[in-house]
């Protein structure tokens, strides 16, 4: 905990100013700037790369009181590009903390402002949409910018408007293991022979998801975001699995050329997030960009097959753009993939949450089981993935027994 806070500016690309103290580092950042509601697991939150280049604002209102420790970061690094809260926690008290947050984000060199009215922000974002924006602090506020000087501020807002804007971008890449990595069978299953054979791509994925992979023993090779076709084959892999991960699911030209051929083998595959967005578009459906997107743990979601409602953790600010009601056939290459029907739709919104093949075994969602942070109710959905896996890992064996 500090003292004594220096000023700090937050300024939006379409001139919205709001003026607070500085949070975590002191400098000058800037992202798009979205809002995130969960009122728990801001050190999940950070580490999750799919924030990568985004100023994440909460509108839970106090911030680090449970303080920071090893067990929940979903990544290795905090990954957000700024964050924006209300009140820092003045004291940390959990038994689980080994430190405080905002000097974990200050060791980091994430620049935030605090002490500002994060629900008029919230609601700003809520009428124009997400936008870029930048946190300027100590050094990088020019002079008379507290004062609200007009030229100080034109100098700040043009800074922002020089940002790279999200729609395009493609960030996966950045965010991505550089090295393949394995994840062995958990639980129950640890040391025995795995029960699948699963290559998960990185395009950020975050640590939960090959957990809730090998606790139901699944072995899980982890590949980087540029693997090709022919190395994700040469695993000899049961599945294949799509992470969320940042930036535009439009710019991911590489992504949705290697699942065409993943899909065309008749492998089982499963997406989540970004993954569903991928598998979207590789059907051939369009993707777009939310006016400000869905972030946080409680979000209700339809199962349209079994009229259940899970509530679900979500970061998602493009969407799927399939129609929703009676089966289609995905539009790719004159429907080689054959029928698709929008398995899940947001109960706040109509957006599309969840696509399943008909006539391949493929399925994806665009929120979060591994739920991390975020309730359990979505969790059945890698037990589904798993017996898709598993049934064609038993099929191929009996080939291959008849064969030999
Ligand atoms: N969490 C994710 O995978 C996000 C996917 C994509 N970058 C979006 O914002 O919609």
């Amino acid at each position: 905990m500090r003292n004594q806070r220096e000023d700090a500016l937050l300024v939006l690309e379409d001139g919205y100013v709001l003026a607070g103290q500085a949070y975590a580092a002191e400098g000058r950042t800037v992202g798009e700037i979205v809002f995130a509601t969960a009122m728990t697991g801001y050190q999940e939150t950070v580490t999750d790369p799919s924030y990568h280049r985004q100023i994440v604002t909460m509108t839970a209102p106090h911030i680090g009181n449970t303080g920071a420790n090893d067990e929940d970061p979903e990544s290795t690094r905090i990954w957000v590009a700024g964050l924006v809260v209300r009140e820092p926690a003045r004291r940390a008290s959990s038994w689980r903390s080994t430190g405080g947050f905002e000097d974990e984000l200050r060791e980091q060199g994430v620049v935030g402002i605090c002490h500002l009215d994060t629900r008029a922000l919230t609601r700003h974002l809520r009428d124009r949409g997400v936008m870029r924006a930048g946190i300027f602090s100590g050094s990088a506020l020019p002079a008379g910018a507290m004062g609200l000087d007009a030229s100080a501020i034109g100098v700040l807002v043009d800074l922002v408007r020089q940002a790279p804007a999200m729609s395009g971008a493609a960030l996966a890449g950045e965010v991505s293991t550089q090295e393949r990595y394995v994840v062995e069978p958990t639980g129950e299953f640890a040391g025995k022979e795995p029960l699948a054979e699963i290559v998960a791509v990185d395009l950020g994925i975050k640590a939960r998801t090959p957990a809730q992979l090998a606790e139901r023993g699944a072995r899980v090779h982890v590949v980087p975001q540029h693997t090709t076709l022919a190395e994700i084959v040469a695993l000899e892999p049961d599945g294949v699995f799509f992470s969320n991960g940042p930036g535009d699911p439009g710019s991911a030209d590489h992504e949705i050329e290697v699942l065409r051929g993943v899909l065309a083998q008749g492998l089982p595959f499963f997406g989540i997030c970004f993954g569903n967005q991928l598998l979207g578009r590789a059907l051939g459906y369009g993707t777009y960009k939310l006016d400000y997107g869905h972030r946080g743990v409680n979000q209700p979601v339809l199962d349209r097959a079994t009229g259940k409602v899970e509530i679900t953790a979500h970061n998602h600010g493009f969407a799927v753009d399939a129609p929703v009601g009676e089966e289609s056939v995905a539009p790719y290459d004159d429907g080689r993939f054959g029928r698709v029907e929008v398995s899940h739709v947001s109960l706040n919104d109509g957006v599309v949450e969840g696509l399943r093949a008909l006539d391949i075994p493929a399925f994806s969602v665009q929120y979060h089981p591994e739920a991390a942070a975020g309730p359990h109710d979505a969790a059945h959905l890698f037990d589904r993935f798993l017996e898709l896996v598993t049934a064609r890992r038993q099929a191929r064996s009996q080939t291959t027994g008849e064969d030999a």
